[in-house]
């Protein structure tokens, strides 16, 4: 692969290099050509007669490589270099644009899949958000049903116990009329808080209407749901809300 002011090497066989400069690169002509550039013996070439693995160690003699594309870009070669100078037949072209092509679809599909990583995390997100309530971060009302129908069934396959407590803030209104819509927020938030915290991490939580929450417990007895129930109640955010 060639930068600007390096030319990387990123996959080598019978050498141990890791970059050089640009000006030392071999395949920096390549870039110039349209496809590939073979070259029987590097000494008689003035283009390459100079260069410093030409002239010094390792002494290459002989080079053909052929260009890697990416989006229109090209990006680098893929080249053999012999230290004898050496013909290439039409077979030995053509299996190195072969090997070329196959590189080429690999970085694509590497690509592509950058590409889907990224779509999956939008889509993940986008989801997530379409699941979520803005105000408390609780599960919406679809979501929350969603979640509800598939613990009945969850249920009806497993005969275990599944439990529903819908709380509701009486008199809610009130809050909007006297304090204002962000102090309702407020105590919206707090309620979601304070329930969040009075029952199980497995248990789901969601903001089922305005002032309406829905919490499913599976595999929970019915009385000590009833018990959660009374904890989500006598939590300790509620007293907060005591002016309602
Ligand atoms: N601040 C705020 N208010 C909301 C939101 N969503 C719904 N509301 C308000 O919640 C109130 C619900 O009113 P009601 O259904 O009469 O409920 P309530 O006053 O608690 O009456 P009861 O349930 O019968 O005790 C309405 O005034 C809605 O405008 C919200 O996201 N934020």
């Amino acid at each position: 692969m060639i930068d600007e002011q390096h030319q990387w090497f990123k996959s080598m066989d019978g050498a141990d290099l890791l970059s050089t400069t640009r000006s030392a690169a071999l395949c920096a002509h390549a870039l110039l050509e349209d496809s590939y550039l073979i070259c029987p013996d590097l000494q008689q070439d003035p283009r390459f007669s100079d260069n410093p693995f030409v002239t010094g160690p390792p002494y290459l003699r002989a080079y053909a490589s052929c260009l890697l594309k990416s989006r229109g870009h090209n990006i680098g070669t893929l080249c053999i270099a012999d230290t004898t100078p050496r013909p290439f037949s039409q077979a030995d072209v053509t299996a190195l644009r072969d090997l070329t092509a196959w590189a080429q679809t690999e970085l694509l599909l590497t690509q592509l899949s950058d590409a889907q990583m990224r779509l999956m995390s939008e889509l993940d997100q986008a989801q997530r958000a379409a699941q979520t309530d803005a105000l408390t971060g609780l599960w919406n009302q679809g979501a929350i049903q969603d979640i509800y129908q598939r613990a009945f069934q969850r249920r009806s396959r497993r005969r275990m116990p599944l439990s529903l407590l819908m709380i509701d803030i009486d008199h809610f209104k009130r809050v909007n009329d006297t304090r204002g819509h962000s102090a309702g927020d407020d105590v919206l938030q707090q309620v979601a808080a304070s329930i969040g915290q009075a029952i199980r991490s497995q248990d789901a939580l969601g903001r089922s209407g305005g002032e309406e929450f829905l919490v499913v417990i599976e595999d929970c007895s019915h009385q000590q749901c009833a018990g959660h129930g009374h904890t989500c109640i006598a939590t300790s955010a509620w007293p907060a809300l005591g002016w309602l």
